[in-house]
């Protein structure tokens, strides 16, 4: 394709690809330099021009000898406009996901509603890109453009007509899902996280609240968990664009979750629509699953979904990979549980999920997850203090902070706990404590396979662990 074509301008030069790193470039890239978090990407400039790169998408300030110089004080949404008319076509239905905790259940839950309506769908988000019959990893939540928007065109490529993708606040901010129109976007929750990229709840907020004042198409719509404190943020962002709210919850509108009743293997819902009363079996414990399904079926039916087979097939849907997933039943009888709980109120969540299951003591194996925001390790050791019977403090990632360091903030938070470094001795420790009426949860990883220790990613995965420690 001309670069001309792409930009408007009257360039004629071929453009083979993109790039947001020098060293991806090859002759006919389009690089994007953009200041990062560590590095600025125009110092790269010179270099990725050397490599090839026909034209540079940066600040206007930015020196470019050599190739076009696409200027825009916000250049990665510029690179991800014209990155995007080069990768498209795209799936005709995406929908995509903010919220501190449940991207990943909801967007795993949309692709599975619409598989059982009979369409083709994929899911983008932490648990890689997932179709009906792979998965592959990325690394990340929201890729990085360049392997955001490739990833769309292919799933489009390969068929798939319907994508719904976690548009992570680092994502927003960085405009890593730019491009892609966006027919429905959902808000789960707001709660403390990642403070050490946003510094303040505001900007935290700001950097969600995006997906619904940019991202989202002018006729979309936006799908709100009604009963979260900031909800009221997203309706009005919504409403200021004259964009449709479909919002869903016990303080819902169109899906109004009227009572949830836990049963052995699931939970009763009773949901209220458009007049009708619809009564759910769902086959997934916890408010916050339940909270979760609402979402995604919202997510369906906001993209033309019929309502009452929506919320049928919820009933259907399968668990999701590390969310509440029962790794085990332990010799002495204890159920063990893996949640990816990572958050204080995601701790919060897990517990209380599996709180009406448990008839003796809930014992909970936690910990937190180093070079990330530090505030939320105290407040994790205060919830799991305040609602589990015993607790283990172990390690979660420490990457390139201090192991103990990072405990000692946690156990700050909790009066009565064992500390245990070794994950594994200490999902071990807990297993060993548990009695037939107790429950195990080990939070913190969930479907992860390494413990990240300086550079090094060790194979490490929580269900196996518990596994061999259950016999
Ligand atoms: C803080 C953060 O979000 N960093 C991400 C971001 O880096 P950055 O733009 O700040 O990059 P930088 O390292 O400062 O470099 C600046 C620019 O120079 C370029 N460069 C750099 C070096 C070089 O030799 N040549 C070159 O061209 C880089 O490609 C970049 O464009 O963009 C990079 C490329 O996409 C990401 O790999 C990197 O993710 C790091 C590894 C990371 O750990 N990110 C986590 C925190 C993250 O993004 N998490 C979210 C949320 C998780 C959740 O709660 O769900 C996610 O979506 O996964
Ligand atoms: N709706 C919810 N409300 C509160 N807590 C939740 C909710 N959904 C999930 N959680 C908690 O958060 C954990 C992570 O869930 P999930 O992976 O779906 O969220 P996420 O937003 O994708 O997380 P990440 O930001 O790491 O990608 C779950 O294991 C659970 O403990
Ligand atoms: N997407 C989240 C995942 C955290 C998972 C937890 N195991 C940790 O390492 O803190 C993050 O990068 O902050
Ligand atoms: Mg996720």
């Amino acid at each position: 394709m001309k670069l001309g074509t792409l930009t408007g301008t009257g360039e004629t030069a071929t453009v083979t690809g993109f790039a947001i790193d020098h060293r991806k470039v090859a002759p006919g890239t389009v690089f994007g330099a953009f200041p990062g978090a560590r590095l600025n990407g125009e110092d790269y400039i010179a270099a990725a021009v050397a490599g090839g790169a026909i034209a540079v998408v940066a600040r206007p300030e930015a020196v470019v000898e050599g190739a076009v110089h696409i200027a825009d004080p916000a250049p990665r949404r510029r690179f991800g406009q014209i990155a995007a008319r080069f990768f498209a076509p795209f799936p005709d239905v995406a929908v995509a996901v903010t919220g501190t905790n449940g991207k990943t259940s909801t967007v795993e839950m949309v692709r599975q509603l619409w598989r059982m309506a009979g369409f083709s769908a994929a899911s983008i988000g932490t648990l890689g890109v997932t179709t009906g019959d792979d998965r592959v990893t990325t690394g990340l939540t929201t890729p990085d453009v360049v392997t955001f928007l490739s990833n769309v065109a292919g799933l489009a490529r390969e068929g798939v007509t319907h994508v719904a993708f976690e548009a992570s606040s680092h994502g927003l901010d960085q405009y890593r899902s730019e491009g892609v129109a966006v027919k429905a976007a959902a808000f789960t929750n707001l709660s403390r996280d990642h403070l050490d990229y946003h510094g303040t709840m505001e900007a935290y907020l700001a950097a969600k609240l995006r997906l619904f004042t940019e991202v989202l198409s002018g006729d979309g719509t936006a799908v709100v968990w009604a009963d979260d404190a900031h909800a009221a943020d997203v309706v009005a962002a919504a409403k200021a664009r004259g964009i449709g709210v479909l919002s869903v919850g016990s303080a819902g509108e169109t899906l109004k979750l009227v009572s949830r009743e836990p049963t052995l293997l699931g939970q009763t819902l009773t949901i209220a629509a458009e007049g009708k009363t619809h009564v759910v079996k769902l086959p997934l414990i916890g408010a916050y699953q339940a909270a979760n399904a609402l979402v995604s079926a919202g997510l369906v039916i906001a993209c033309g979904g019929d309502i009452a087979a929506t919320l049928a097939n919820l009933a259907r849907l399968q668990p999701v990979r590390g969310r509440l997933e029962r790794a085990v039943i332990a010799k002495s009888g204890a159920p063990v549980y893996v949640d990816y709980a990572h958050t204080p109120d995601a701790l919060d969540a897990a517990i209380s999920a599996l709180r009406p299951h448990v008839g003796g003591r809930l014992i909970v194996v936690f910990g937190a997850g180093g070079d990330r925001d530090q505030g939320k390790r105290v407040e994790m050791g205060r919830v799991a203090g305040a609602m589990a019977d015993v607790v283990f403090v172990t390690d979660d990632n420490p990457r390139g902070e201090d192991a103990a360091s990072i405990r000692a903030m946690v156990m700050a938070g909790v009066r009565h706990a064992t500390e245990i470094g070794s994950r594994r001795e200490a999902i071990g420790a807990a297993i060993a404590a548990a009695g037939k009426d107790d429950i195990v949860l080990i939070a913190g990883k969930g479907h992860e396979q390494g413990q990240i220790v300086g550079d090094l990613v060790l194979p490490f995965d929580d269900v196996s662990v518990a596994r061999e420690m259950a016999v």
